[in-house]
C-alpha cells in the first residue's frame, strides 16, 4: 500500500493551474500516492503577503505547491518558470501581464482567409520569442485559400527558420502534422485573434471532450460566441493544450504605435526631415503643433515611450531570432554530418 501525505502526517501536494478564476484556481494536484485530482485552491494568506507585483501571482500553467487537506487547498508558492507569456501594458508603469506559464510551443495562428500581416505576425513572434518559447506559425483555413503558395511563402519570409504549417480543420488537411509538437506531458498554447479557429481546433483534438470546450463558451451581448474562460486541457495521449486570445485583442502595445498615435504620425509627415525624432530637429513639424497647442505634449511623450519600448523589443527579438537561426543552422549541419558518417560506416 502506497503511503499518502495524509499519513505521513501533512497534506502538502504538488499542482498545476488548468483554469484561472481570478482569486481562485482551478488546480490538478498530483498527491504523493500517484492520484490526481482536480481541486479549488486559493493562495494563502502568507503568500498573499509575499507577492510584490503581478507577475508573481499564480497564473494559468504555473505549477504551485499547495498545502491543507483535500478540499481546502490553499496556494503556498509558485514554482519558477521555465516559460512565460508576458504583456507589458505600455499605459500603466510597465506592468507586466503573465499570460500563461510554462508553454514549451505557442503555435502563432493566421487564418488564410486574409493575406497575411507582416506587421501583426512580427508582433506575435516578439512576444513568443520572449517568453523562452518555440514558435510555430500555423495558417489556417486553407480550405478557403486560393493563394496557399503565396501566404505560406510570405509567412515563411516574416519569420525565417520558424516552422510554418497550413491546416484546414473542415478538411482535416495538415492538422496530423501538428502532431510533432503535441507530445505527452508538452504544452501548447494556441495563440490568435478571435475567428482564427482556436476553439475549433480544440474540438478538433479533444473528439469526445469537444463539449467541454463548448461548455465554457457563452453568447456575449451581441449574440457571438467568444472564449470566455481560458483553460489547460489534455489531449487524450498526454499533450496539454490552451488557447491565448490575439495580441491585439489582450492589447499588447496598444495594438502599435500607429493606429493608436495616427495624430502624431500625420503631423510627423510634414516634419523637414522623414527620420525626424521630434527632439528639437529644425522643421519638426510636431513640435510646431505643440508650440501652437494644436498636441498636447504629453501626446508626444507617450509617442516616443511606446516607440522606445517596440524599438526595444525588435531589437530583442532580431537578436534571438539571430541566435535560434544559428542553433537551428548548427543542429542541422550536425544532423547532416552524422548522416554522412552513418553512410560512410554502412559502406
Ligand atoms: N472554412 C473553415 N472554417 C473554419 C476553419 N476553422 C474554423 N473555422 C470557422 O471559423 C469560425 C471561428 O472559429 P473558432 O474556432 O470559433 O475561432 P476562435 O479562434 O476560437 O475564436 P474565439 O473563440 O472568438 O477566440 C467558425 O465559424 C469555424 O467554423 C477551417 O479550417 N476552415
Ligand atoms: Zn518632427
Amino acid at each position: 500500500m502506497s503511503a499518502t501525505w495524509r499519513d505521513l502526517g501533512g497534506f502538502g501536494a504538488i499542482g498545476r493551474i488548468v483554469v484561472d478564476l481570478g482569486a481562485m484556481f482551478r488546480v490538478v494536484v498530483l498527491e504523493i500516492d500517484g492520484t490526481v485530482v482536480q481541486e479549488l485552491a486559493r493562495p494563502s494568506g502568507k503568500f498573499r503577503h509575499q507577492i510584490k507585483d503581478g507577475e508573481q501571482w499564480p497564473h494559468i500553467g504555473d505549477f504551485v505547491v499547495l498545502d491543507g487537506p483535500p478540499g481546502q487547498r490553499r496556494i503556498e508558492a509558485v514554482l519558477p518558470r521555465r516559460t512565460a507569456l508576458v504583456r507589458k501594458n505600455p499605459g500603466e508603469a510597465i506592468e507586466a501581464q503573465v499570460l500563461a506559464a510554462n508553454i514549451d510551443t505557442v503555435f502563432i495562428m493566421v487564418s488564410l482567409a486574409q493575406p497575411p500581416n507582416a506587421a501583426r505576425l512580427e508582433r506575435s513572434l516578439a512576444l513568443v520569442w520572449d517568453s523562452g518559447a518555440a514558435p510555430v506559425i500555423v495558417l489556417t483555413k486553407q480550405d478557403v485559400c486560393s493563394h496557399l503558395d503565396a501566404y505560406v511563402r510570405a509567412a515563411e519570409e516574416t519569420a525565417l527558420g520558424v516552422p510554418v504549417l497550413a491546416v484546414s480543420a473542415v478538411t482535416g488537411d495538415g492538422i496530423e502534422s501538428l502532431g510533432a509538437w503535441l507530445m505527452p506531458a508538452q504544452t501548447v498554447a494556441l495563440m490568435g485573434p478571435s475567428g482564427v479557429g482556436k476553439s475549433t481546433l480544440l474540438n478538433y483534438w479533444l473528439g469526445d471532450d469537444a463539449q467541454r470546450v463548448m461548455a465554457v463558451r457563452t453568447g456575449d451581448h451581441r449574440g457571438r460566441h467568444t472564449t470566455t474562460h481560458r483553460e489547460l486541457f489534455r489531449l487524450p495521449n498526454g499533450a496539454l493544450v490552451m488557447d491565448i486570445p490575439g495580441i491585439r485583442e489582450v492589447g499588447l502595445w496598444a495594438g502599435s504605435a500607429h493606429t493608436v498615435f495616427g495624430d502624431v504620425e500625420q503631423l510627423a509627415e510634414d516634419c523637414r526631415f522623414t527620420d525626424c525624432r521630434h527632439q528639437g530637429e529644425p522643421g519638426c513639424a510636431v513640435a510646431q503643433a505643440i508650440h501652437e497647442g494644436r498636441l498636447d505634449a504629453e501626446r508626444l511623450t507617450q509617442y516616443q515611450k511606446l516607440e522606445r519600448e517596440h524599438q526595444f523589443i525588435e531589437r530583442k527579438r532580431s537578436q534571438r531570432a539571430q541566435s535560434e537561426a544559428r542553433q537551428l543552422w548548427k543542429r542541422r549541419s550536425q544532423e547532416a554530418k552524422a548522416q554522412r558518417m552513418e553512410k560512410r560506416q554502412r559502406q
